[in-house]
């Protein structure tokens, strides 16, 4: 495709984007008019919202447009999941330069629309509208298949805190990028494309998490919601962690202790619930930690002391 954004315009960016959807049979109707319609048989839907921004969540140098639609649709996917509900469909507002070569939103919209068919969802609209930073805004639903879901407040002294995913992999294939590097290669791409392991949310709820929450900020600082939102202290232990040996290495090239990483690093996006202690986890799942009593100000202990770093990204913070 040749040209930039503002040559093709507003509705012929629209058809280019819309053009690149597959037609899905569970959604009703789809891009192309005032609003889609979706199917919610459950009677409830669940809704979530994150904007990417670039320079703050991504670069251009750093990721293709493709990438940033993957990672894009997957932090949002991945938030439904979170509530242990299965993703049914999503919504981009997107805001671009008028000089922007043309390719690029529709590339980001192969990565939104690749990513959407892992986790069983469809793109059902959207929004384009001329701006100075790139900003991609995605609204992602999902269904509860008439469970209740799995918030953020269910935690309970005695229950086992369990994640699946990864851990550490964006984080540190970040701070390969931020040096000038492009490898070692697996954890540049977690970073650029973080795979989220979608179907553990719903199954969670069905093996009876009582808490649950995606890991996008990092985490201890992730945890520390459900502590708060629970009102329990939750107790991790640094040996149940595994530190890839690769992961140590890039530690040891640019002198961080890689448990940072793993402890605190975002976007990857790992499921992490806690279950009561009779529940069977599958293999899947790595017991990290068990919940205990608040005692006073609710909080996440590693090996008994309070994680004194940051647990995770805050974007007011210091980063
Ligand atoms: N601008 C806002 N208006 C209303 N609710 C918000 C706003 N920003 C965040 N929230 C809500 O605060 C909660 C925490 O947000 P966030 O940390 O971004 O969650 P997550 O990491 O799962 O995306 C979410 O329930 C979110 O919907
Ligand atoms: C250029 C760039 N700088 C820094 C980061 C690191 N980073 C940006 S946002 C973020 C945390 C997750 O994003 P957020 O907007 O807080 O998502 P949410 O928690 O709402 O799901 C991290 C670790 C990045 N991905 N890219
Ligand atoms: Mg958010
Ligand atoms: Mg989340
Ligand atoms: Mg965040």
């Amino acid at each position: 495709m040749k040209g930039t954004v503002g040559e093709l315009g507003e509705f012929g960016l629209i058809r280019e984007l819309t053009a690149r959807l597959p037609s899905t049979p569970a959604v009703e109707l789809g891009p192309g008019d005032d609003a889609a319609v979706v199917a919610a048989p459950d009677q409830r839907v669940v809704a979530t919202t994150d904007i990417l921004l670039e320079g703050r969540h991504f670069r251009r140098d750093w990721s293709t447009a493709y990438d940033v639609g993957r990672k894009a649709a997957a932090q949002n996917l991945a938030d439904v999941a979170a509530m242990g509900a299965v993703p049914t469909a999503l919504l981009l507002g997107l805001v671009v330069p008028a000089d922007l070569p043309a390719t690029w939103p529709v590339e980001l919209m192969d990565g939104i629309r690749d990513e959407c068919h892992v986790a069983g969802a469809a793109v059902v609209g959207g929004d384009v509208v001329r701006g100075d930073v790139i900003t991609v805004a995605i609204t992602a639903l999902g269904d509860l298949r008439g469970k209740d879901a799995v918030t953020r407040s269910g935690a309970k002294p005695g229950d086992v805190v369990a994640v699946t995913g990864w851990l550490g992999w964006s984080a540190a294939g970040h701070a390969v990028l931020s040096r000038g590097f492009r490898s070692p290669r697996a954890f540049v791409e977690a970073h650029r494309r973080p795979e989220p392991p979608y179907h553990a949310g719903p199954a969670a709820a069905e093996l009876g998490a009582t808490s649950m929450t995606d890991v996008s900020d990092g985490l201890v600082a992730d945890l520390g919601h459900i502590a708060e939102a629970s009102e329990v202290r939750i107790d991790l232990k640094a040996a149940d962690f595994d530190v890839p040996a690769q992961m140590s290495d890039i530690g040891q090239a640019v002198g961080v202790d890689p448990l940072q990483w793993v402890l605190s690093g975002g976007e990857d996006h790992a499921i992490v619930a806690t279950f009561p202690p009779e529940v069977k986890l599958p293999a899947r799942w790595r017991v990290i930690g068990e919940v205990g009593r608040a005692g006073g100000k609710p909080q996440v202990t590693v090996d008994g002391a309070p994680w004194d770093t940051a647990g995770g990204w805050d974007h007011f913070g210091e980063q």
